[in-house]
């Protein structure tokens, strides 16, 4: 079992890491001042396999929960789907202490996270991620948000959980496609943070494609750690949080493109990291080992560079409208060498448009 703090004052919280975390869910609340009646929202794919052990747990602690099951993708991470569940919430006569549990991947807790901070001003959250992504990147950190037909999590809040618990053995149950779109943000943090990390893939893929536990659970918890002490330095993304917004200029671009359901979230993230690096290389701020060294661990963990028959001038419209736009300038988050990024706005539009050619 490990833990990790995310240490932001009175929003502090643990992350609780552990190969029977579902079942402890209840009892870890039970340390927290929570009111008992509980909403747990979560999706079609994940609630017949989680919902009813959760609710077990939940129920041996002194809880009374109910469920709202939302369809699964990110159509369902709309202000209609929050209404529904903000309806939920009120039909069953949720308080300010009552707690919000986010059971799924990154769009339950985005969209349950949202509604959290919203009802009421704000009621408790509590993240249980069941896919890869969720479990080392959506769930901490306190980004909540919904999209918007103009674009990707335009309306959100920054909504801190008060409890983390990743069970990674819930991941035995997550399909292919889904595992490599979470090693995304995996490989991301090695890129913008940590070298032994990304040196650590490089020689740990085929355990990772295998779901090796002792080796996933070691990843999880680096990310957690290495996420934690990013958003404890810098909650609200002024300056220090938007490394981890590496790849994500150009991955929104490419998810919105394809109407949000052709690459999914970690795909999307593994193109824009590739555009980013070859921007990078073009402006002189990496060398090309670094960029052929993401080619190749992305290619190995079966993540796409590309993508083909995108036409760049769409592409180039979503960027402008990119949450890191400040002045009609975009910030940029390039890579210096693996585990070292820079943020610049010094970025000529001719390199931009030259690599979303290289990459449709
Ligand atoms: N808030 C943040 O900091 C943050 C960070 C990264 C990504 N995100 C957001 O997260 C979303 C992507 O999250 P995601 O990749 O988890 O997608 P997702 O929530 O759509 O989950 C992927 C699929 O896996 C299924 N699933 C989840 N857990 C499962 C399990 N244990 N067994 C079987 N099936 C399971 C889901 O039902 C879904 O079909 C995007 O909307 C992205 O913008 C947010
Ligand atoms: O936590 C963060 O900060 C991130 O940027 C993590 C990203 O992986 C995540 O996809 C996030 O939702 C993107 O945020 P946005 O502010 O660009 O919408
Ligand atoms: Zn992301």
């Amino acid at each position: 079992m490990a833990e990790v703090k995310v240490n932001l004052r009175e929003h502090s919280y643990t992350i609780h890491i552990n190969p029977c975390g579902i079942h402890q869910v209840g009892e870890l609340m039970n340390t927290l001042p929570l009111g008992k009646r509980v909403l747990i929202v979560t999706d079609e794919n994940v609630a017949p396999l989680y919902a009813d052990q959760l609710a077990d747990s939940l129920k041996a602690a002194g809880f009374n929960s109910a469920v709202i099951i939302v369809e699964p993708g990110e159509s369902s991470k709309s202000l209609a789907t929050a209404d529904k569940v903000f309806t939920e919430a009120i039909a069953r006569g949720l308080d300010r202490k009552s707690p919000i549990i986010a059971l799924g991947g990154g769009v339950v807790g985005d969209l349950a996270g949202f509604v959290a901070a919203s009802y009421l001003r704000g009621v408790p959250l509590i993240q249980v991620p069941t896919s890869l992504l969720a479990q080392v990147d959506s769930s901490v950190g306190g980004k909540t948000a919904v999209n918007h037909k103009l674009g990707k999590n335009l309306i959100g809040a920054f909504y801190q959980p008060s409890l983390v618990v990743i069970d990674p053995q819930v991941l035995t149950s997550l399909d292919d496609r889904q595992l490599k779109a979470g090693l995304a943000e995996v490989v991301k943090y090695g890129v913008i943070v940590d070298y032994d990390l990304f040196n650590y893939l490089q020689n740990n893929s085929a355990a990772l494609l295998a779901r090796d536990p002792a080796v996933l659970t070691a990843v999880i918890s680096r990310c957690c750690q290495l996420k934690a002490g990013v958003v404890a330095q810098d909650e609200r993304e002024t300056s220090l949080r938007m490394i981890l917004n590496f790849g994500h200029t150009i991955g929104h671009a490419v998810e919105a493109e394809g109407g949000y359901s052709k690459y999914n979230h970690g795909e999307a993230v593994a193109i824009g990291m590739h555009g980013a690096a070859l921007i990078s290389q073009k402006l002189g701020f990496c060398g090309q080992a670094d960029v052929e060294a993401l080619q190749a661990l992305l290619k190995r963990l079966g993540l796409p560079l590309a993508a083909p028959n995108y036409q760049p001038e769409k592409m180039l419209h979503y960027l402008r409208r990119d949450k890191k736009v400040v002045s009609g300038r975009i910030n940029w988050v390039l890579m210096k060498a693996i585990g070292r990024v820079e943020i610049t706005t010094e970025v000529p539009a001719t390199a931009i448009e030259a690599v979303l050619q290289q990459i449709t």
